[in-house]
Formats: C-alpha cells, structure tokens, sequence
C-alpha cells in the first residue's frame, strides 16, 4: 500500500542509451537531463557517466556497481587461479534454497553464474517448501563438515514455519560468507573486533565508495532501513569508517529534514521512489540499495526495477548515485565472491 504512494517519482523524463563497452559488454546507462560525460572509472577499466543539470551547478558521477563488480570479479578470477595453481585449493560456496519463490531462485542462479565466471566451485542444495527446520540444518551441518565447501549461504527469506535465527546460527562462523552470524555482526559493533565476515550488500556499498575515493571520515551520513541484512550493517560499517551516523527507520519522524543533512545516504527500504529531490543536500552522494518491481507494461517482464530513490530528481541535485539496477545488486554478489575467496585462504592459510 505504501510502496503505491511512492511508485511515481516526477515528471521528468528519462532517455535511454546504449554504450558499448570492449571488456563488459553492453552497458545501459540512464542519462538525466541536461549534458552528459564520460569517463573512466578509477580502476581504468569501466566507464563513470557525468550528468551537468541545467538545474545544477555540479556535475552527478554515475556510480557504475556493475563496471566495478566486473573489475573485482577479474581480481578474484587472478587470485583464485593463483591459488588452485600454487595449493590445488579451489574454493567452493554452497547455497541453500528453500522453497520455490521465483525472486530468489534468480538471485540462485545469479550467485551461481558469477561463481562459475571467476573459477569458484558452486553448489546447490534445493529443499521442498514444506521441508522441516531439522532438514534445513542438517544441510548446514553437512556443509559445515565438507572441507571442498569454503562458504554456505542460506538464502533469504525462508518459508515462515522456519526459525531463521537457529539455522543462521548453525552456519560455522568460519564459513559465513552472508556474515549474518550472530557473532559476526555482535564483532561488526564492537570497537577493537574484527568479524570473520561482513555482510555482502553493506560491503559493497562502502567498497563502490572507496573505489570511487569518496572520503567517508568525518561525513554525515544517513541510513535509511535498519535491517540485519543491509541497513543495520551499513550503519556499524560507516561507523567503523568514521563516518556520523544517523539510521531512519519506518517509526522516524519528518526523515527528509534529517536525510537533507546528509553528505551520504545509504539507502535500505523496499519503497520504490521514496527519497524525493528535495530530500537530499546539494552535492551529497547516494547509494540506493533499494530494488523495487514496479508495474511496466512495456517492459520485457512486465515490470521494471527501481530503487528507493528517485533518480531523475537525484541526479539533479546529488554529487554521485548509483543506478538500479547495475549499481549495489551487482556489487553484492561480488563481495559474496569475494568472502568465498577470503574464506578458502584462510581456512587454508594461503596468503
Ligand atoms: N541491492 C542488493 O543487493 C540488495 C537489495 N535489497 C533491497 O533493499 C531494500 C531493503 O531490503 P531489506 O533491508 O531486506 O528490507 P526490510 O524490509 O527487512 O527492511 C526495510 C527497512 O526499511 C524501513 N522502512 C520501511 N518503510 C519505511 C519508511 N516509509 N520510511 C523509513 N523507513 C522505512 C523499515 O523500518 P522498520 O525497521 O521500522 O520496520 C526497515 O528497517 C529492498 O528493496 C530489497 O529488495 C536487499 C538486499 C540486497
Ligand atoms: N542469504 C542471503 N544473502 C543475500 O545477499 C540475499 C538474500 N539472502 N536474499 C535476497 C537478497 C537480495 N540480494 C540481491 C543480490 C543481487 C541483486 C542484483 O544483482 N540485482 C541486479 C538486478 C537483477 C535483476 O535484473 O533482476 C541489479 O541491481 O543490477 C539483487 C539483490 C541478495 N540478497
């Protein structure tokens, strides 16, 4: 009900283009308004979009997840070649799917794609919708037990009659690629703590940041969700990067005078167009998390996906964004990829 409020974002259109890239392929950008440019990104290996608004007076950096993840993704194919070469070590992620929602089936094969691109060894466990809580762990018992199995995620949201809580603390915490134990998030918050993992989404928020040199000490940011998955993470890790930081949540009164003082907003709520234009500080740089079907009946799929943020009037008035989708989605998975890899050197003490 609340998403419908929000699935309009303005009245400003949007253009599509088509730019070709030799390393990744095609790339679909979204040009706002006003004039565009091109540039490399910092890796030299992806492109990042410049927007000059006739409405303002700098520039929007397109924050391109999906060149970056690609460059990350070469990184570990390097690194994981290098591995099996020198100790015959490869590493090896299982994913645990319960049920038959077709939104995570995708996110499945997705994971499992990616793994095959960059030489790591995937497996799939798929377990019936109406299979018990006991089947569920036992499974994480067994991958828990598998020296070829260097990683295990259990895919979210499980069927209902399930205690997400007890499977996701089965999971050995040296395995815990999602770093959804509760050890692992209990070490995220604690100063002088180091986790073993850090969850994938909040990981690639901070790691597009650093990628692109935005300076994250001493900034304001805001949150916007306070999930166990992204928004609650996203927080602790800005913290930890020195970062003043508030977290809105859906209790949270007037969240645009808080948002409008932002210099980042990580955004995390599931409610398509939600952060309108007038919501964002001049010059301030979003990452939108937010990946949100909404009806299209020109779409291929007949629906498209949006983020939290309103694009059109974002760039207008933002520094930097990320687009959705090709901006954090792509980057989650490369962070899981990149936690299989942390994972197997270390369990294998392989520098
Ligand atoms: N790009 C990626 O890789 C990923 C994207 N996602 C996407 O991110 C979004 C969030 O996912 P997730 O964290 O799992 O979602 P949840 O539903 O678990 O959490 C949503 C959070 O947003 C808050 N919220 C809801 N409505 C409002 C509102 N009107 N104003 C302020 N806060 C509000 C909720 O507050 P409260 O706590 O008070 O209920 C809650 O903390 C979704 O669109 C999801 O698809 C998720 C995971 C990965
Ligand atoms: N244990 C667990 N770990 C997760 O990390 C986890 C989960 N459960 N449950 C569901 C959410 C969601 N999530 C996404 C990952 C990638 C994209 C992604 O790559 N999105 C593409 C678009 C994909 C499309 O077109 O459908 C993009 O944004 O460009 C999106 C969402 C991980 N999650």
């Amino acid at each position: 009900m609340a998403s419908m409020m929000f699935t309009d974002c303005s009245s400003s259109t949007t253009s599509r283009l088509i730019l070709s890239n030799r390393r990744s392929g095609s790339i679909l950008l979204r040009q706002c308004v006003g004039q565009l440019r091109l540039r490399t990104t910092p890796s030299g290996r992806g492109f990042s979009l410049s927007i000059r608004s006739s409405s303002s007076p700098s520039p929007a950096t397109l924050v391109d997840g999906k060149a970056v993840a690609k460059t990350i993704r070469d990184e570990i194919t390097v690194e994981v070649s290098r591995m099996n070469e020198s100790i015959g070590v490869v590493p090896g992620l299982a994913v645990i799917l319960v049920g038959d929602r077709k939104d995570s089936a995708t996110y499945v094969r997705n994971k499992k794609k990616a793994c095959e691109s960059v030489g790591i060894k995937s497996i799939e466990v798929r377990l019936p919708e109406d299979s018990s809580e006991e089947d569920v762990l036992k499974s994480v018992s067994g991958f828990n037990d598998d020296p070829s199995v260097h990683g295990i995620l259990v895919q979210l949201p499980l069927p209902s009659h399930m205690d997400e809580q007890n499977i996701l603390n089965a999971v050995s915490i040296e395995k815990d690629v999602d770093g959804f134990h509760p050890l692992n998030i209990g070490r995220l918050a604690m100063r002088g703590r180091e986790p073993l993992f850090v969850p994938c989404t909040p990981k690639g928020c901070i790691e597009l940041l650093h990628r692109y040199n935005f300076e994250i000490k001493g900034k304001r940011a805001v949150v916007i969700g306070r999930s166990n998955i992204v928004g609650m993470p996203a927080a602790l890790l800005l913290q930890r990067e020195d970062a003043t930081v508030t977290i809105i949540h859906s209790r949270t009164k007037n969240p645009e005078e808080i948002t409008r003082q932002a210099d980042i907003i990580i955004s995390a709520v599931g409610q398509p167009n939600m952060v309108r234009g007038s919501w964002i500080k001049p010059g301030a740089i979003i990452i939108d998390v937010g990946i949100n079907p909404v009806d299209d009946p020109n779409a291929p799929r007949g629906y498209r996906l949006v983020g939290d943020v309103c694009y059109e009037e974002a760039c207008t008035v933002a520094s930097a964004i990320t687009p959705v989708p090709g901006g954090v989605g792509p980057m989650t998975i490369a962070m899981l990829l990149s936690n299989t890899l942390t994972s197997a050197k270390r369990i294998h003490n392989f520098q």
